[in-house]
């Protein structure tokens, strides 16, 4: 092992050391830093600043009771939190996740991915993340608001337009967005626009923001497959979730001609060899808040319901697929999926959610020459869309949704490039997980050397 591998492994000792249990944010740590020897051999002013150690650990963590009354009268308890990850680069930026899962691991561990994911779209935000294990499924509106209330009369305290600007993630969209923008606009009696994004377009939100982190990751796999001269047009792909992020991936893989075959909610999943029917989707996601189930029953056809096996399984059905889009949660997608996906032809994956791959599906697809898309470049078209909607707050302006788009559609090339010429630059061509871990480490790693040691 070479004097700046054995760095790096005393760094990941240390992150298990203060972070016991935390599997996830383990997970994530060890494939940025595993990347990252390379780097600091040809900087050693790294290691000297001690940036790898003080990049893994948060700058503040905040952890908060919220109790909330439900709609029959009963006193309800959940957690919260906000971790407040790395700042050199501008603003804590993330989402909120609310889910029954959601553990401080899983936060650290999202909060991690966005550091460098935000350094990648090249805009001026720094990495944060929060949630609660609080599980809006099943919730009236009315419960819902009280809990984001409870919520915010904490987070508060933590959060503005230049200190952190969270934003949506699972669980949280734009209703809840909405719930919690107007108890912090009470708190503290004025309309700060900028402090949340994922703002309803009607009331200070950005146009495009709904379909960015979908199209994105699209736009991101676009490029990679043209880099084989490969495309989207004919192509069959599997989208797995159907929430905010699966539902735009759909759309934009259907303006380009592609044909999404699959679609799955914690149910189960659904085969629909004719393609799947977006507005119908829409409605029964986006609209009634329903299971897929519903949607196979008013869609009639060929669509089927499956509540066994794995959504990836469709790889190998009829003639096999060209891509496949993990669109829904951590580690959705194992080395058994990935024998799937391989054995079905697939030529790329992109990752829209973070880190739906596990480490054995990463290389079992690396090893057979499919193209892979790291969620941290690939779904960064959601957090630069959040930092256009805070330069439109900023200004008092509002942009067209074609502009915006334009914007996003710009800024996802120059993700795949940079990560492409990165790993060029570093002898891995085509590795885009690691042109991704280096790419953003050096931008946020020059700026902490640049302000000092805080
Ligand atoms: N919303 C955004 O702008 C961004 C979201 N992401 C990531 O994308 C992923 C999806 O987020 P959203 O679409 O915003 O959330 P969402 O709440 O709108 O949808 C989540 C989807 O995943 C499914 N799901 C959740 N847990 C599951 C499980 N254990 N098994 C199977 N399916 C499950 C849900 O049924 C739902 O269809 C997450 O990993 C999130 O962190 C990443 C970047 C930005
Ligand atoms: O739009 C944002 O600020 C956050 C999006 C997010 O949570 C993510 O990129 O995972």
């Amino acid at each position: 092992m070479t004097a700046a591998a054995q760095s790096i492994s005393a760094v990941y000792d240390t992150v298990l050391r203060r972070n016991p249990g935390e599997l996830e944010f383990h997970q994530a740590a060890k494939e940025v830093l595993d990347s990252l020897t390379p780097v600091v051999e040809r900087h050693p002013e790294y290691l000297d600043a001690a940036i790898l150690e003080r990049i893994c650990e948060p700058e503040r963590q905040i952890i908060f009771r919220v109790p909330w009354v439900d709609d029959s009268g009963r006193v309800q308890l959940n957690r919260g939190f906000r971790v407040q990850y790395n700042s050199a680069l501008g603003p804590y930026k993330g989402g909120l996740r609310f889910h029954p899962s959601v553990r401080l691991g899983t936060i650290k561990f999202l909060g991690f991915e966005q550091i460098f994911k935000n350094a990648l779209t090249g805009l001026p935000i720094g990495g944060g993340k929060g949630g609660s294990d609080f599980d809006p499924k099943g919730k009236s509106d009315a419960e819902v608001m009280r809990f984001c209330q409870s919520f915010m009369m904490e987070l508060h305290r933590h959060i503005g337009a230049e200190t952190d600007v969270p934003a949506g993630d699972i669980g949280v969209g734009g209703r809840e967005i909405g719930y919690l923008f107007g108890q912090y606009k009470r708190l503290h009696n004025r309309y700060e626009s900028g402090v949340l994004t994922g703002k309803s377009p009607a009331w200070g939100g950005s146009l495009a923001r709904t379909e960015a982190t979908g199209y994105g990751t699209v736009i991101f796999a676009r490029e990679m497959l043209a880099t084989r001269n490969e495309s989207f047009d004919r192509a069959r792909v599997i989208v797995s979730g159907s929430g905010n992020v699966a539902i735009y991936a759909i759309e934009k893989v259907q303006q380009l001609g592609g044909n999404v075959v699959a679609v799955s909610d914690s149910s189960g999943y659904v085969y629909d060899p004719d393609g799947i029917d977006l507005d119908l989707l829409k409605q029964v996601k986006e609209v009634e808040r329903g299971r897929i189930s519903d949607y196979v029953s008013r869609r009639g056809g060929r669509a089927e319901l499956r509540t066994n096996g794995r959504v990836w399984d469709v790889a190998t059905e009829d003639g096999g697929i060209q891509v496949a889009l993990p669109c829904a949660t951590q580690n959705e997608l194992d080395e058994n999926d990935a024998a799937a996906l391989i054995a079905g032809g697939c030529l790329a994956v992109a990752e829209g959610a973070n880190m739906p791959c596990t480490p054995a599906a990463v290389t079992a697809l690396q090893a057979a020459g499919v193209l892979f898309a790291p969620g941290k470049a690939a779904n960064a078209g959601g957090v630069a869309t959040s930092a256009l909607e805070m330069q439109q707050n900023a200004s008092r302006d509002t942009w067209t949704f074609d502009y915006t788009a334009d914007r996003l559609e710009q800024i996802m090339i120059n993700v795949h490039n940079q990560c492409k010429e990165t790993a060029e630059v570093y002898g891995a061509a085509g590795n885009y997980v690691l042109g991704a871990n280096i790419a953003g480490f050096v931008r946020v790693a020059d700026a902490m050397l640049a302000l000092g040691v805080i």
